[in-house]
């Protein structure tokens, strides 16, 4: 490497949010470059950044602005080089990145399924009649109301430790929550069962850590090629062009997973309407390279077979 790598006195800076579950994947970060390039940890600092949709916890998601809201300080921070890096749950990213900035580099990816969290049921199936589940995902919230229309859905915000007291304390009777967050915080005692694929879909990208630079930055794109997972790229190539031509905003109940098997890649793809009324899915397979190609035609076949209207909130 042609640039000098970071030390003790001019640390690497990897901003992040303050979360517990943000602050672990920010140490992974940290840990993997520093196994890569043979560098003590002391060479990093974590800079926690507060989001607006950190602050704002007494309001739905969705009538703050859908996506970005968890991103645009630490995004700032980076174009202002007040931090090097950024390490992000791709889930929460846009599919578009500000002018300056690229977001290419992915960890190994984590167990892309949700969890059932429910501290006397195993599945969803068992709820009672009329339960109340915890959500502020709009995609969860409609995936359970097509299997479940008689339960009764209630906003839901907070990271993970908040939800679970939540839960605790009789707000609801039931939550979802990814199995990667659970398995990066070594929440093995949370009273969770993940739920298969094939009975709810996870979001895009779910399960995966990203991390950003600036594009003129070449030093950092060096060190960032060392530590990228190619089989996660792959994935998340196709499942972010499906997202991208559904031009999903955090307003739309989307789903979308990509696997490789083999020499091929499946992707299974969701669309809801919002009351959870009517879902449409569908599943291709494809060379790997096809991925994001694939991804694209899958979201104007759905489209195309939703029409006009689709996603429109019908009380
Ligand atoms: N929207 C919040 C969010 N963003 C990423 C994760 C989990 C970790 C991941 O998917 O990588 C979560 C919490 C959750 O859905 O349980």
């Amino acid at each position: 490497m042609t640039h000098d790598l970071p030390s003790p006195a001019a640390p690497l800076r990897i901003g992040t949010r303050g979360s517990p579950l943000a602050l672990a994947q920010a140490h992974e970060t940290r840990d993997r470059l520093a196994a890569a390039f043979d560098l003590s940890g002391d060479c990093f600092e974590i800079v926690p950044i507060r989001t607006t949709g950190d602050r704002i916890t007494d309001r739905p998601l969705k009538e703050l602005g859908g996506k970005g809201l968890f991103t645009r300080e630490i995004e700032s921070a980076l174009l202002e080089g007040a931090i090097d890096i950024a390490v992000h749950s791709m889930k929460d990213m846009p599919v578009l990145q500000p002018g300056g900035l690229v977001l290419d580099t992915y960890l190994p990816r984590e167990d892309p399924r949700d969890a059932f969290i429910s501290p006397a049921r195993t599945a969803i199936e068992d709820l009672a009649p009329g339960a109340v589940v915890g959500t502020s995902s709009l995609r969860r919230r409609a995936q359970i109301l097509n299997r479940r229309p008689d339960v009764r859905v209630v906003e839901f915000r907070g990271n993970v430790q908040t939800r679970l007291r939540k839960l605790a304390e009789g707000v609801a009777d039931c939550t979802f929550l990814a199995m990667a967050g659970l398995n990066r915080l070594g929440q093995s005692d949370v009273p969770a069962t993940p739920i298969e694929v094939t009975a709810m879909l996870p979001a895009v990208a779910q399960g995966a850590i990203g991390i950003e630079r600036r594009m003129d930055d070449a030093r950092v794109a060096a060190m960032l090629a060392a530590i990228h997972d190619r089989e996660t790229g792959e994935r998340l190539a196709a499942e972010r062009a499906f997202l991208a031509e559904l031009d999903g905003s955090c307003e739309t109940p989307i789903a979308g997973l990509a696997v490789i098997e083999g020499d091929r890649l499946r992707l299974r793809g969701e669309v809801l309407r919002p009351d959870g009324s009517q879902a449409l899915r569908d599943e291709r397979v494809c060379a790997i390279s096809a991925g994001a190609e694939t991804g694209r035609a899958m979201a104007r076949d759905l489209l195309a077979e939703a029409g006009p209207g689709f996603f429109d909130w019908r009380g």
